[in-house]
This record gives structure tokens, C-alpha cells and sequence, in this order.
């Protein structure tokens, strides 16, 4: 792997409040995602997916570690990462050109109202907006609102994308969609992202690499899986890859043996209290697959319904 543009090294990370009990999250987490790869972090229900994904946008700070973005240290929030959270962050008063507007300005605060505009056109058309500029979100799809949210964040020309559970309230055609877009975005822009999923055909379809993070016992490392499928892949023939359902029994292996960190463990043979994937299981074993423990396949819950949104604040790596 060339240099790794997106560096974590023994990310460390106790939740607590004054008067409560110490929560202890991550245990050393290191990760290296080298410019233009996406990285997918999966893991049971409350491991800390989220607690490290604020931590590489600067939202919070470790107890221990760093993180690295092209060499510099983050220390806080910086227009040098894009976020897309599970919770809409688009202005609900302003247009969709507006939405987008308002992150450009912020970012080049002395560019013409031409350029900003123009600058704008350019990754909405990206993201296919153009008919809906004068839009507001409440006037848009759930699919829509998602692509503007992604716009935004990729119209900072952000080092590193963060997305949290993205696309995990839309329907299986859109959330197909939408995923072979960002595929294509990130092709085209050479984009390095960071992705946290409850998806395992999600993580298999986006990720470059999987980032899987146990939660329990706590203090347990993270395990980096290749993806290792042939990167011209489509969400529709996912499944047809070779490869792709080993995979995927594997990891849905190992979510099955780590249930949520504090939620109640799964039942013998069930998939209940974990995360696993929320699009059909397939049923296409092939030579090349390896058959879950004891033979048996398991489906997961659906992950619980996300939205996105979101845009970095001021600041940046120093
Ligand atoms: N600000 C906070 N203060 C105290 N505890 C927190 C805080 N944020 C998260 N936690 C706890 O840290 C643990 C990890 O939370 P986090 O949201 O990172 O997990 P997650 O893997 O993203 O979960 P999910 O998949 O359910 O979204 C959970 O037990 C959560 O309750």
C-alpha cells in the first residue's frame, strides 16, 4: 500500500461523565488508508464506531493516540475533512444551491459570487441536483436530501470524507444508487473516505478495507480485513463477485460472536442483539465460500434507520 494518507495510531477513548462510572470505548485503534481508498468500520452496536469517527473529525479529543490527515496532526474540527452524519444538518430555510453555498463560502470566503456558484453547479451536478437547485429539503426525497448533504461535503474539497451510517433510512434501490454513486465520486476525485456502517454488504461493497472493532471485551483490537474483491464493483452484482459471500460469512461470523456492547447477547443460534446486514442475505454459496460455523447461515436485523448529513467546522489539522 502506498503511504497512508489517513493515519490513526492507538486511538484511545474512555466515555464519562463527573459522577458516572467510566466508559471505556477505544482500546488502541490503529488504521492506515492510503489516498483514494475507503476505509469501512463495522461493529456490534455501541463498539465505538461513531466515538472514532468524531474522533478523526475532531469533534473530540483522545485520551491517547493521534490521528493523521496528510501528515498533520488533527487537533480539532477542520474544512480538511467533509462529514455526512446519520442526522440531517441541511438548513431546513435554504435552497438546496444555498445549503451548498453557505459550506463553499466558508471555505473560500474571498472567491466571486460567480465562482461560488459555479464551484457549487459543479458537485451538485456531481450528485445529479441540478433540476432541484431552488428546492428546500423538506421538498426533496429522503435519497435527494442525502445527495445534498454528500455535496456539501465533498464541495470543500475535503482531504478525507467522514460518513456515519449514510444511507441506512433509504430503500434497497436508492440506497443502491446512492452507493454506487459515491463509488464513482470517490473513482473520479480520488477521494479518501472513512465510512461506519452496521452494513456488512455495505462495508464489502464501498470498503477498501474493513476496520472491524469487537467492543467486548473492551480493550480488545481492532481487526483490519481486506476487502480484496475487484474494485469495479456494483452494488446490483455485489453478490455475484467472487469471493464476495466468503467474505461475508466471515464477517457476519464474527458479528454474530460479538453482540452489542450493551445490548443484550444474542440467543443461540439467533441473530438478535447484533448488528448485521439490512439488505437480503443471498443464498449463493459457491466453491469458492466457506460456510459459516456449524454449517448455518445467519441474517441479521436491520440496522437502525439513519439519516446523514453534516459539514466539518472551522478550524483544521495543525
Ligand atoms: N458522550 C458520551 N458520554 C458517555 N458515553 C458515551 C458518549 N458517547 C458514546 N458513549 C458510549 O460509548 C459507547 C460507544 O458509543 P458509539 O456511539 O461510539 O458506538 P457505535 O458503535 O457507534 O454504536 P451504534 O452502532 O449503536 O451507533 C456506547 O456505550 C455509548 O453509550
Amino acid at each position: 500500500m502506498s503511504e497512508a494518507f489517513l493515519r490513526i495510531e492507538g486511538l484511545q477513548k474512555t466515555h464519562g461523565a463527573p459522577n458516572a462510572r467510566p466508559t471505556p470505548v477505544l482500546a488502541g485503534i490503529d488504521l492506515a488508508v492510503a489516498r483514494g481508498q475507503i476505509a469501512c468500520v463495522l461493529g456490534p452496536s455501541g463498539c465505538g464506531k461513531s466515538t472514532l469517527l468524531r474522533l478523526v473529525a475532531g469533534l473530540e479529543s483522545a485520551d491517547a493516540g493521534a490521528v493523521f490527515v496528510d501528515g498533520r496532526e488533527v487537533r480539532g474540527p477542520g474544512l480538511d475533512r467533509g462529514l455526512v452524519f446519520q442526522d440531517h444538518a441541511l438548513f431546513p430555510w435554504l435552497s438546496v444551491l444555498d445549503n451548498v453555498r453557505f459550506a463553499v463560502k466558508a471555505r473560500w470566503p474571498r472567491w466571486s459570487r460567480e465562482r461560488v456558484r459555479a464551484h457549487c453547479l459543479r458537485y451538485l451536478g456531481l450528485v445529479d441536483l441540478l433540476p432541484v437547485l431552488d428546492r428546500r429539503p423538506a421538498e426533496l426525497s429522503g435519497g435527494m436530501r442525502q445527495r445534498v448533504g454528500v455535496a456539501r461535503a465533498l464541495s470543500i474539497e475535503p482531504k478525507v470524507l467522514l460518513l456515519d451510517e449514510p444511507f441506512g433510512a433509504l430503500d434497497p434501490r436508492t440506497r443502491a444508487g446512492l452507493q454506487d454513486e459515491l463509488l464513482d465520486l470517490c473513482a473520479t476525485l480520488t477521494q479518501t473516505v472513512l465510512v461506519v456502517t452496521h452494513d456488512v454488504d455495505e462495508a464489502i461493497l464501498l470498503g477498501d478495507m474493513i476496520l472491524f472493532m469487537r467492543g467486548a471485551p473492551v480493550g480488545a483490537r481492532a481487526e483490519i480485513i481486506p476487502v480484496g474483491l475487484a474494485r469495479a464493483r456494483r452494488a446490483a452484482t455485489l453478490h455475484r463477485e467472487v469471493g464476495y459471500a466468503a467474505l461475508r460469512h466471515r464477517l457476519l461470523d464474527i458479528l454474530l460472536e460479538h453482540p452489542a456492547v450493551y445490548g443484550s447477547a444474542p440467543e443461540s443460534g439467533s441473530a438478535r442483539g447484533v448488528a448485521a446486514s439490512g439488505v437480503d442475505a443471498p443464498n449463493q454459496e459457491t466453491s469458492h465460500d466457506k460456510i459459516g460455523r456449524n454449517g448455518t447461515y445467519h441474517r441479521g436485523q436491520a440496522p437502525k434507520g439513519p439519516q446523514l448529513q453534516g459539514l466539518g467546522g472551522e478550524g483544521g489539522t495543525q
